[in-house]
């Protein structure tokens, strides 16, 4: 009696497990798929993948897999989907030239989970919003009237957090640099720091909703910053309405309030949220100095000229590329280097991976940013900000925002690493240094 009901209990569960353990397997069954390893049941390679993000080196989990294959190309499993990686300039020319008529972007459930709003359309719709909802104001005529802004922020930043110290941690500091909502970040900054990081760390993270996991962290610590973001946005409609401050003399949120008339609010904290987390962990400066008078402020001209730190810039994103790589999905069946790609499949390209093949960057653990001097990499091979229809719509702004930051750093202080040869990165998903980076600074003389 007790075994039949105890049988009757977890039939369906053994039922279930051998069904989806045929449904994971049968992923796999197609002719001529690309070499490569199906791992674990569900979870398939996904602890390999992230592990070695976290142990500072993602280009790991690829170049550990490619090694064998001449093709640059392998199959495995990971957050939950049959995965084909590609590699190189080939794979990246392939995925960014062929978007919308072979893949179309794609991003793991784990994030539509995070981000809930989302779950009502696509992926590609809400990359398509997304775009439309920024382009007023990423557009270069906005940008240049940005800069101004931006620059007074920086100032600020320095002037708060850094002066008058002859010892700080830079990383924690960065985060605490106004962006894209200036108001937000200032007052309730604090508080929000920690959600913030939760949901960082759990936008890509094995999607096992249960306590404790850094999944279910994440779900409740987007909850929470969706309420607050909302709460500061309506504070900021308020006061744009009541004329305190112009949308275009003021920071991106509210540029971005103002750009959206009648989108619903969660979505557009969603997006503010989502862009906040991109920011969150993200020679020539004494000539431009010496053509200014006094307190004058940078202009889009000077950051024109600003050509050797762009290189060091760029030279940092190659090592270190804020997103490692990102994911699309086959909406039709393909082969590719003579390998089949099913339809529904996902496809991952890594920029770290690029950024670090010696063919394209001899000695590619070196700092050189003469790299880019000249025509620069060959197309294809540096990929900071992706590529083709889906290509970073915030570049520009990026690169105003760095090279803005860098402008004011070198002004105002010198400074060494307290532990000069500790370098590491780790990548969780997005790349921090692991100690924080602890400085000593000394004021400009
Ligand atoms: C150094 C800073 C940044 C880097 C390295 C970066 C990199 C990237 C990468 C690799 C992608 C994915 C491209 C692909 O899948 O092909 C992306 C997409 C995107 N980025 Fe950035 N980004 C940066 C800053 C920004 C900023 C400042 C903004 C907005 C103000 C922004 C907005 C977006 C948006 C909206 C997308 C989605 C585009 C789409 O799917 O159509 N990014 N970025």
């Amino acid at each position: 009696m007790y075994l039949t009901i105890i049988f009757l209990f977890i039939s369906p569960f053994v039922l279930s497990l051998v069904f989806l353990l045929r449904k994971d397997k049968s992923h796999f069954s197609y002719p001529n798929l690309p070499p490569g390893k199906a791992g674990f049941p569900f979870i398939g390679e996904s602890f390999s993948f992230l592990t070695t993000g976290r142990q500072g080196h993602p280009e790991k989990f690829i170049t550990d897999r490619v090694r064998n294959f001449s093709s640059g190309l392998f199959k495995t499993h990971i957050f939950g989907s049959p995965t084909a990686v590609v590699t190189g300039a080939s794979g990246n020319k392939f995925l960014f030239t062929n978007e919308n008529k072979l893949v179309v972007s794609w991003w793991p459930d784990s994030v539509n989970k995070i981000f809930p709003s989302s779950m009502e359309t696509s992926s590609k719709e809400e990359a398509k919003k997304l775009r439309t909802l920024l382009m007023p104001f990423l557009k270069p005529e906005a940008l240049k009237r940005y800069v101004g802004v931006m620059d007074e922020m920086a100032k600020r930043h320095f002037e708060t957090e850094w002066a008058n110290q002859d010892q700080l941690i830079v990383f924690p500091l960065t985060k605490n640099m106004p962006s894209i909502s200036e108001h937000g970040r200032s007052r309730k900054g604090k508080k929000l720091e920690e959600p913030f990081k939760m949901v960082a760390t759990g936008v890509f993270s094995i999607p096992i909703n249960l306590p404790g996991t850094r999944f279910n962290r994440a779900i409740k610590a987007s909850r929470l910053l969706r309420k607050e973001v909302s709460a500061i946005m309506r504070l900021r409609k308020k006061e744009l309405k009541a004329g305190k401050g112009s949308a275009e003399h003021d920071d991106i949120l509210s540029h971005l309030l103002m750009s959206i008339g009648e989108t619903k609010e969660e979505d557009v904290a969603d997006k503010i949220i989502g862009l906040l987390i991109g920011g969150y962990d993200t020679a020539k400066q004494n000539e431009i100095l010496k053509g200014k008078e006094g307190e004058e402020g940078l202009r889009w001209e000077d950051t024109e000229k600003m050509r050797y730190s762009w290189n060091v810039a760029c030279e940092v994103m190659r090592i270190v590329p804020p997103i490692s790589g990102t994911f699309r999905e086959a909406i039709d069946h393909f082969s590719f280097k003579d390998f089949y790609i099913p339809k529904g499949w996902k496809l991952y390209w890594s920029a770290i991976a690029t950024h670090k093949n010696p063919d394209y960057f001899p000695e590619p653990e070196r700092f050189e940013p003469n790299r880019f001097e000249g025509s620069g990499p060959k197309p294809y091979t540096y990929v900071p900000f992706g590529g083709g229809p889906r290509m970073c719509p915030g570049r520009e702004y990026a690169r105003l925002e760095i090279l803005i930051f860098m402008h004011n750093l070198v002004k105002r202080f010198k400074w060494e690493k307290l532990f000069p040869i500790e370098n590491k990165i780790v990548f969780d998903p997005l790349p921090i240094p692991a100690k924080g980076l602890p400085i000593r600074i000394f004021p400009q003389s």
